[in-house]
C-alpha cells in the first residue's frame, strides 16, 4: 500500500534510469553531451557533428563528418506526400501539430518504419534530422502565402535552414547564432519530451512513434512551448523599435512586477533541475547580443533586462535556454509560432539518441498510482 510520502509527483527528484548521452549538472550549472561541455560544442562544432556525437557517442573524424554532410544535403528536400498532409491542415492550426503530423506521414511511409535493428534506427534519425527543417520552412512560408523554397546543396545545416525559411541567403553572424541555438537545444537529459520518448520506445513501438509522441510533450508552455511564450510576453509588453533600451526595461520591469504581483508564472523563467541559472543560458545570451548588435536593436535589451532584473530581485528565478532563444528567432526574422517547431529539429538528434539507448537496454517504463477513488462498492 503506497503512502502519500511514496509519491513524487511531476517525477521530481526521480532518478530513472541511468544515461550515457548528456549530463545536466546543476550544482556546478554545466551540462556535457557524451562528455563535452556544451559550451565548447557550441563555439566550435557544426549542429551536424554534435548530432552525430549525441547518436554515436564520439565525434566524427573529417570522413565520416562528409559522408553524413552529403547524406543530409541529399535528404532535405520535402517529400510531396508529406507536403500533401501538410496542405490538408488549416494555416491556423498549430505548427507544432504539423510537425507532429509530418513525422507520423515521413514513418507511416517509411520502408523501415517496422525495423528496429541499431543500423535501421541510425538511418531513420539521420533522414529526419535532414528532413525536418523543410517542413518548418516551408509551413511557415504557405501561412504567409509563400511557396515552397528548394534545398541548396552548396549551403550547410543551418545556412539552407534559414534559406528554405526566407528564401535569401543569411548573414553569417545569423546562421552562427542559428547553429549556436541548435546545439544548445540538442539534449537535455530526462526533459518531458524526452522521457515521453522513452516511454513510447519501451513499449517496442517505432521510432517515429516516439518522436510524434516527443513533438506532443514539447508543444505545452512548461516545456519547449515557453520560447513561444516568452515572445508573447514581450508583444504585450510591447516592441517599440525606436525606444531606448532604458525606456524598454523600465517598461518590462513594471510589466514583470505587475505579473508576479497577480501571481502569474512567466514563461521562460525556471527550471525543473537548474535552480541557480541554465548551463546554457550565457551562451545562448551572446548570441542573441550578437543579433541585437546585428539588427540594431537595443531596446530588444532593454526588454530583455527588465524582466529577468525584476524577476531576479522578487524571486531570484533565474532564465532558463527558452528565454534568450525567443527574442534570437524574433529577430531573424521568423514567426513567433514557429520557434518550438525550431526546437523540434534541434531535440530530434537528442530524442533519437535516448530512443537507441531505451532500445539497447530496454525495460517497459510502467510506474505505480496510489488509488484515491471510492471504495469498492457494489453496482
Ligand atoms: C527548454 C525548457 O523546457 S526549459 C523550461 C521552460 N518552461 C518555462 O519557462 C515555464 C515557466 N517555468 C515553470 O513553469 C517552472 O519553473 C518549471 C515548470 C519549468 C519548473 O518548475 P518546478 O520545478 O516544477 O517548480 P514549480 O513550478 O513548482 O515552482 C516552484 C516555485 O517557483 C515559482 N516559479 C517557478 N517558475 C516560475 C516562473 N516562471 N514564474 C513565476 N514563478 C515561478 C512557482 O510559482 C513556485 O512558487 P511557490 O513555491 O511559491 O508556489
Ligand atoms: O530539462 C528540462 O526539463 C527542460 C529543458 O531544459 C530541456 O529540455 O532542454
Amino acid at each position: 500500500m503506497s503512502t502519500t510520502e511514496d509519491i513524487k509527483k511531476g517525477l521530481a527528484g526521480v532518478v530513472v534510469d541511468y544515461t550515457a548521452v548528456s549530463k545536466v549538472n546543476p550544482e556546478t550549472n554545466s551540462l556535457l553531451y557524451r562528455g563535452y561541455p556544451v559550451q565548447d560544442l557550441a563555439a566550435s562544432k557544426s549542429f551536424e557533428e554534435v548530432a552525430l556525437l549525441l547518436w554515436t557517442g564520439e565525434l566524427p573524424s573529417e570522413s565520416e563528418l562528409t559522408e553524413f554532410s552529403a547524406f543530409e544535403r541529399a535528404n532535405r528536400a520535402l517529400d510531396p506526400r508529406v507536403k500533401a498532409a501538410i496542405d490538408l491542415l488549416p494555416t491556423d492550426c498549430h505548427p507544432m501539430d504539423v510537425g507532429r503530423t509530418a513525422v507520423s506521414v515521413i514513418g507511416a511511409n517509411h520502408a523501415e518504419a517496422e525495423n528496429s535493428s541499431p543500423e535501421a534506427e541510425l538511418r531513420k534519425a539521420k533522414e529526419l534530422f535532414a528532413a525536418f527543417p523543410a517542413v518548418v520552412a516551408y509551413d511557415q512560408r504557405r501561412r504567409r502565402g509563400q511557396e515552397l523554397v528548394a534545398p541548396r546543396e552548396d549551403l550547410d545545416y543551418s545556412s539552407n535552414f534559414l534559406w528554405m525559411s526566407f528564401g535569401e541567403e543569411a548573414a553569417p553572424e545569423v546562421v552562427d547564432a542559428f547553429r549556436v541555438s541548435m546545439v544548445l537545444y540538442a539534449e537535455h537529459s530526462f526533459n518531458a519530451s524526452t522521457f515521453t520518448a522513452r516511454v513510447i520506445t519501451s513499449t517496442l513501438s517505432d521510432l517515429h512513434s516516439a518522436v510524434t509522441g516527443a513533438i506532443g510533450a514539447l508543444k505545452g508552455p512548461l516545456h519547449g512551448g515557453a520560447n513561444e511564450a516568452v515572445m508573447h510576453t514581450f508583444d504585450e509588453i510591447g516592441i517599440d523599435k525606436n525606444e531606448s533600451r532604458k525606456d524598454a526595461a523600465v517598461r518590462a520591469k513594471a510589466w514583470m512586477e505587475d505579473a508576479l504581483a497577480q501571481k502569474k508564472k512567466v514563461m521562460g523563467f525556471g527550471h525543473r533541475v537548474y535552480k541557480h541559472g541554465d548551463s546554457r543560458v550565457p551562451t545562448m545570451k551572446a548570441a542573441l547580443d550578437k543579433m541585437i548588435e546585428h539588427y540594431g536593436r537595443s531596446e530588444m535589451l532593454g526588454l530583455y533586462d527588465g524582466l529577468e532584473s525584476a524577476m531576479d530581485e522578487a524571486k531570484a528565478i533565474k532564465p532558463n535556454l527558452d528565454y534568450p532563444a525567443g527574442p534570437t528567432y524574433h529577430l531573424m526574422g521568423f514567426d513567433t509560432e514557429m520557434f518550438t517547431p525550431i526546437f523540434i529539429a534541434a531535440r530530434i538528434t537528442g530524442w533519437t539518441a535516448h530512443i537507441f539507448e531505451q532500445r539497447a537496454s530496454n525495460a517497459l517504463i510502467r510506474p505505480l498510482s496510489a488509488y484515491n477513488g471510492p471504495e469498492q462498492r457494489a453496482l
